[in-house]
């Protein structure tokens, strides 16, 4: 897939594509379902044109959306998997967020051959979403694009949207957020050193850094999951684990974390590429007298984890 970095406006490019825009972040079913309509109909090389960062980060600086469902990186492992072919990044500045719909068309999308356009119903672009589905519609009939605008995937209650995906993984709603999500919310992250306890209490985990810090935390507490490592052969093995992801009030209490502790394994994890896969809460985090009280209930957490992956492996 061609990554093409856009800081003002994109260069020209006479090559025919069908694009799809939009955020994007999760890569959701609402997603997948405009991505496969583009498929469908497909004229020239299917493109992709995302916006990173949060209109709420960067307008209002809610810190929460600081945060992903799928950092960039993420982003474009998954939509290349999906036969995407050109990825424009807009970077999105304060300046971006004030273009009009006419800016858009003429700066953004007749620099390119756009032989289609998909976006979603909800879509809104620019100033007071000056931008909607419908205007930008009309201005691209303007000038030969035809729009596919696709209505919004329902899900059984609420329409799907990366909002309510964050919602679910801030209360612990995994399985919501997964169905959603139409996989398993999963955080890449490099596996760094921590304080080399978790050896001695009988559970060593992998610590999660680099771009882990990048992705929407899920709730604080203790859940089943796996962990995806790369074996000796370079294949991918996702291995059932538990996972602590939380403030670690027994030990720290400061720092958001997520560890792993994989079931039935030994081995160096250090350095790797990992990534975590979140299915289902076991229990909030809590506070121990000591260190005692915390293996123990560990060890049950343990017992939990057995029976789960008995069920669903056998
Ligand atoms: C299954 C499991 C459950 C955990 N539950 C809690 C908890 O309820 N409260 C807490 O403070 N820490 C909890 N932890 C985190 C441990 O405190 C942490 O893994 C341990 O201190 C080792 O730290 P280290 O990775 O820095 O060596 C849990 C860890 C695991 C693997
Ligand atoms: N079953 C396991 N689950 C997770 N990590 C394991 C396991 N067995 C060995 N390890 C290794 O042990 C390391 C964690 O040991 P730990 O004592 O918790 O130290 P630290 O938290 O300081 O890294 C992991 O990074 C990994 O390399």
């Amino acid at each position: 897939m061609e990554l093409i970095e856009v800081t003002t406006t994109p260069a020209q490019d006479q090559t025919p594509i069908t694009l799809v825009i939009g955020k994007f972040d999760g890569v959701h079913r609402g997603h997948v379902q405009l991505l496969q309509n583009a498929l469908q109909h497909k004229q020239g090389k299917l493109a992709v044109m995302s916006f990173s960062d949060h209109p709420r980060w960067i307008l209002r600086g809610e810190d929460e959306y600081r945060q992903h469902l799928t950092p960039l990186q993420h982003k474009l492992v998954l939509l290349e998997s999906m036969g995407v072919e050109k990825f424009y990044h807009i970077n999105f500045t304060k300046e971006f967020s004030a273009i009009t719909a006419e800016q858009f068309v003429q700066q953004h999308l007749a620099a390119l051959n756009v032989q289609r356009l998909v976006i979603g119903a909800d879509f809104r672009l620019g100033k007071d979403g000056s931008a909607n589905a419908e205007t930008l519609s009309k201005l691209c009939g303007d000038i030969g694009i035809i729009v596919d605008v696709i209505p919004l995937l329902q899900a059984t209650t609420e329409k799907i949207s990366s909002t309510s995906i964050r919602h679910f993984l801030k209360n612990g709603q995994i399985e919501a957020a997964n169905e959603q999500l139409g996989r398993k919310y999963a955080v890449w992250g490099e596996v760094i050193h921590g304080n080399a306890l978790g050896r001695t209490l009988g559970f060593p985990t992998i610590n999660l850094g680099g771009m882990a810090h990048d992705y929407v935390p899920p709730k604080p507490g203790v859940y089943i999951g796996r962990v995806e490592v790369t074996t000796e052969n370079n294949k991918k093995e996702q291995l059932p684990a538990l996972i602590s992801a939380g403030f670690r009030p027994t030990v720290d209490g400061k720092h958001y974390l997520i560890e792993g502790y994989i079931l039935n394994f030994s081995g160096n994890l250090y350095g790797q590429q990992v990534a975590i896969y979140f299915e289902q809460l076991v229990r909030n985090e809590l506070k121990f007298e000591n260190l005692d009280d915390l293996i123990a209930q560990m060890e049950l957490d343990r017992q939990h984890a057995e029976h789960y992956f008995h069920r669903v492996l056998q």
